[in-house]
This record gives C-alpha cells, structure tokens and sequence, in this order.
C-alpha cells in the first residue's frame, strides 16, 4: 500500500527501497517525520477515535479507555524511544519552516511560545531573527528536554515552568500553536482571558492552528479536528467565525488571516 503512495519502491523479487516521500522516514533527515509517524500510529491516538461518537456525545473516549486525560497518560509514559514530545516536535519541524517564512518578525522584541513543547518553533525563529530574545513557557518536566540548548547562545533565551490557566509572562509577540484545538470553549475563553491580562497594549498574538475554512470539500484540517475529538473533551479545530467570537469574549481581535502553504493558518490576534 505505502508503495502506491511513493513512500517505498517495489522492485521484482519483492525488495521495497525507500522512494522520496520515504527519505522523511530517516532520523537523520532534516525534516524528520521518524517520531511523528511513530507519534501519530501509537494507539493512544487511533483507538479513541474509534470511539469518537461517544465523545461528540460527551463522554470522553481517551478519559474512558486510558483513565486519566491525554497529557496525564504522557506525563506517565515517557519512553526511551520516542513520546508525545519528540512526536510533535518531529510534526512541527517542517511546519516551522513555513510559519517562519509567511511570518514577518519585528527586530529587538521578545518572543513567547506558550506551551511551546520542546521548543522547536522558537529556535527557528530565534535562529532567522538574530536581534529577538525568545522565552519559552511549558510544563518543568517538557521544559527540561528543550531543544533550545540548540541555539548555542543560551543569553537569548530562558525557560518559564507554568500552566495554561495560570499567569503569562509579559511578551511582545505570543506563540501558541496547537493548543486551542485541545480545548473546549470555556477553557478557550480562560486562555485568552490570560493572554490579554499579560499582554501590552500592542502585543501580538499568532494563533496556529488549522482553521477550517472550506465546506464540502476535502480538507486536511477535519482529519486532525477527528483526533483532536477523540484524545480532549469537547475539543476541535475551529472556524474563523468561532475564533472570532471566542476571542471577543476576552476583549480580543484578529488583525490578519496568514495562509502558510500547509493546513496551518496563523491568526495575528491583538487587543481590540
Ligand atoms: C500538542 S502539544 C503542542 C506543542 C507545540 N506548541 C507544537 O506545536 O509542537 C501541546 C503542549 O501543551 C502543553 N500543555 C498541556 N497542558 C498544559 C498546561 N496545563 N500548562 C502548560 N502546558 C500544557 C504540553 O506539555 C505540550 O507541550
């Protein structure tokens, strides 16, 4: 099957080789789908969606078979191998790519990432704006493994230990990518709530997430809102007609819709 999608090469005799699409399998390949494709075919993510009824019903499909929520479960199975962290970072890497690229940074300002993982996203940014100084915000036990250390300047960066409902550092531009999909809208309401109790008068935030905008037509965006259902309660990817009204409750607005060339839009949010 993977060889009909170029992934492998079928040859006479049976023997596979890897064709283009497979070069991303390798761990040495700069933009690394290793730990994704790992990440994305571990069970904890397949077997709730085939209980993803349930959870539209309201009850919770990853919290009845694993008995705990999402990030709980890989708190307390951090393997050797690879995780959740390394998988999403490997996701992200190439994404990083095109956010940098459909993002203009300003020069001299601070940059946070909340929730930011292993801090892949902010290493790049820090990397192609050399005059930015990043901070990234996380869960101490995420923290500890950051990719940061990559940068090898350790004075342009530090690492902030907290929570998402809990209080943000000051910042001139927020991150936050892949997050609001995890949550249900009143939980939404509270973050936004927390960026705009921290944020300066012109802050910025850049929402990143696949944003459903197209109705009736395949769209990449409604195969992540299906995992999303199925691993956090009353979660999902969200219209920009829904971001809107979410980010109003917290006296916030969008400024500009950013395209990147991948399913990832990225949602400039300021104070309204
Ligand atoms: C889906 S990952 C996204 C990571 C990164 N932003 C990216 O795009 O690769 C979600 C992140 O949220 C963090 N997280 C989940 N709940 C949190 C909480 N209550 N406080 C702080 N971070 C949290 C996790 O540790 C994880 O790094």
């Amino acid at each position: 099957m993977l060889a009909s999608e170029s992934v492998f090469y079928e040859s006479e005799g049976s023997y596979y080789s890897l064709a283009p699409a497979g070069q991303f399998l390798l761990s040495d390949h700069k933009y690394s789908l290793r730990d994704a494709v790992l990440m994305l075919t571990n069970e904890t993510l397949w077997r709730p969606v085939g209980d993803v009824i349930e959870s539209v019903q309201g009850n919770p499909a990853f919290e009845n078979l694993y008995g705990m929520s999402f990030y709980q479960y890989w708190q307390e199975n951090v393997r050797e191998d690879h995780d959740f962290q390394s998988g999403m970072s490997s996701l992200s890497k190439i994404e990083n790519y095109f956010i940098i690229k459909h993002y203009k940074f300003p020069e001299n300002k601070t940059v946070t990432d909340i929730a930011g993982g292993l801090g892949g996203l902010l290493l790049e940014v820090l990397k192609e704006n050399p005059t930015l100084k990043g901070q990234l915000f996380d869960r101490q036990h995420v923290l500890e493994r950051t990719k940061l250390v990559e940068l090898g300047d350790d004075s342009r960066w530090k690492l902030i230990p907290g929570d998402l409902f809990g209080d943000y550092p000051e910042s001139d531009i927020y991150l936050i990518k892949y997050i609001i999909h995890d949550w249900d809208s009143n939980s939404v309401v509270k973050i936004f709530k927390n960026f705009r109790k921290a944020m300066k008068k012109d802050s910025k935030i850049l929402i990143i997430e696949p944003v459903i905008f197209k109705k009736n037509i395949p769209d990449v965006a409604k195969y992540m809102d299906i995992l999303c259902m199925s691993a956090f309660p009353e979660s999902g990817e969200r219209t920009e007609e829904e971001f809107i009204e979410l980010l109003d409750q917290a006296d916030l607005k969008i400024n500009k819709v950013i395209k990147t060339e991948t399913y990832n839009s990225i949602l400039e949010v300021v104070i309204k």
